[in-house]
C-alpha cells in the first residue's frame, strides 16, 4: 500500500525562553502556527523489516539521522512491526531553517504510518511518541495554531491568526538550534507578552498579532550571522506589516495583509536572496 502525507512548515509568532532547565532544555513558550509550505512524504509499505529514505535533497540525511526515519523506527520498536516502509521526502521547506521541516516531516510519517500500519493511534497518542523524537514535533502532529510549553512538547490549541499573507526569506546559511540555545543569555531577555499574543489571536485582530510578534532567539542568531539582520532590514524596508525571525532561524518572515504589496516585497527580496516563498497561513 501506497500513502502521501503533506507535511506544514511552521513558523514561531512569539518564542519567550523562561529557564534552562537541569536535563540541559530550556523552558519555553512559544505561540506556533502552521503555513502552506509544505514537504510531501510519501509511505510505501514494504514486506521486509527495514526503513529506507529517498530524497533528492542534497541536505536531507538518508539514514537513522533523518527524523522520518526516528519516526518510523519508534513505532516499529513500540509496536512490534516486523514489516518496513520506504520513505520519500519531496522537500519544499528550507533546511535548518527555523521552520520544524525535518520535525514535520517526522510528524507526518507517524500519522501516515498509524493509517497504513492500522494502529489505531489517537492525535494525543502520536504527539506523545512525537514528543520522543524532538521538542517540535507534537506541534506538528496536530498543526494549527498553539501555546507549546515545556520544551515545546505541551500543546494547548489556540485559535488561529486572521488570514493573511507569509513572505519567508532563508539566507544560504543553515543554523543549528542548539548553538542557539547555547549562546543564549538567558538572565538578560526582553521576555515577549505571551499573554498579549493570545489574547490578539482570540480577539482575531491582525495588528494585535503584528504589535506582538518576538522572539528571544532573534537577536541571538542576529549577532551570529549578521546577513539575517540585513534581510530583516529589507523585508521591513519594502513594506511588510511586521517582521520577525522563525524559531532559532535563520529564516526571517514578514507578515502582509494586503496582497497588493505581497509582489513589491517578495521581487525587493528575491533581488539578493535565492530563497523566498509567499505563502498563507494554514489556519485550524
Ligand atoms: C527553536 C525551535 C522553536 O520552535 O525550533 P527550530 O528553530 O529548531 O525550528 C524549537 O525550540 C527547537 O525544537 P527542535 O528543533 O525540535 O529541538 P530538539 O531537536 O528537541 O533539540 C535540539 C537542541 O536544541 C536545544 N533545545 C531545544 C528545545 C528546547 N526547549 N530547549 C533546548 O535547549 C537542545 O540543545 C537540543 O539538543
Ligand atoms: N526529514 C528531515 N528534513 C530536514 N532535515 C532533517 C530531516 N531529518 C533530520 N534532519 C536534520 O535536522 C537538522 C535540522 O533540520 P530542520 O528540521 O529542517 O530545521 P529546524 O530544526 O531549524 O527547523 C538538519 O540539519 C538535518 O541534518
Amino acid at each position: 500500500m501506497r500513502l502521501s502525507v503533506k507535511a506544514p512548515a511552521k513558523i514561531n509568532l512569539s518564542l519567550d525562553v523562561l529557564h534552562k532547565r537541569p536535563d540541559g532544555y530550556h523552558e519555553v513558550e512559544m505561540v506556533m502556527t502552521t503555513i502552506d509550505l509544505a514537504d510531501r512524504i510519501e509511505l510505501v509499505d514494504l514486506p521486509e523489516d527495514k526503513i529506507t529514505i529517498l530524497s533528492h535533497n542534497r541536505f536531507v540525511p538518508d539514514d537513522g539521522r533523518n527524523l522520518a526515519y526516528q519516526a518510523a523506527q519508534l513505532l516499529k520498536k513500540r509496536f512490534n512491526i516486523k514489516k518496513g516502509v520506504a520513505i520519500t521526502i519531496d522537500k519544499v521547506i528550507p533546511v535548518a531553517a527555523g521552520l520544524a521541516g525535518g520535525s514535520s516531516d517526522a510528524a507526518a510519517t507517524l500519522k501516515g504510518l498509524n493509517e497504513l500500519w492500522g494502529l489505531g493511534l489517537s492525535m494525543d497518542e502520536l504527539a506523545d511518541l512525537g514528543a520522543e523524537i524532538g521538542s517540535d514535533v507534537s506541534f506538528c502532529v496536530y498543526g494549527g495554531t498553539a501555546l507549546a510549553s515545556g520544551r515545546g512538547e505541551k500543546i494547548r490549541h489556540l485559535p488561529s491568526p486572521p488570514n493573511c499573507w507569509v513572505i519567508l526569506a532563508k539566507p544560504t546559511i543553515g543554523v543549528s538550534t542548539a548553538d542557539v540555545y547555547k549562546n543564549l543569555d538567558v538572565k538578560n531577555l526582553k521576555h515577549p507578552d505571551t499573554e498579549a499574543m493570545i489574547k490578539a489571536l482570540e480577539n482575531e485582530s491582525y495588528h494585535g498579532i503584528c504589535d506582538h510578534l518576538s522572539n528571544v532567539l532573534e537577536s541571538v542568531t542576529l549577532n551570529m550571522y549578521p546577513e539575517v539582520a540585513h534581510i530583516k532590514e529589507q523585508m521591513e524596508r519594502f513594506g511588510a506589516d511586521s517582521v520577525l525571525m522563525s524559531g532559532s532561524g535563520p529564516t526571517v518572515y514578514g507578515l502582509v495583509q494586503y496582497e497588493s504589496r505581497v509582489h513589491r516585497i517578495y521581487n525587493g527580496l528575491r533581488g539578493f536572496c535565492d530563497q523566498v516563498f509567499a505563502v498563507r497561513m494554514l489556519g485550524e
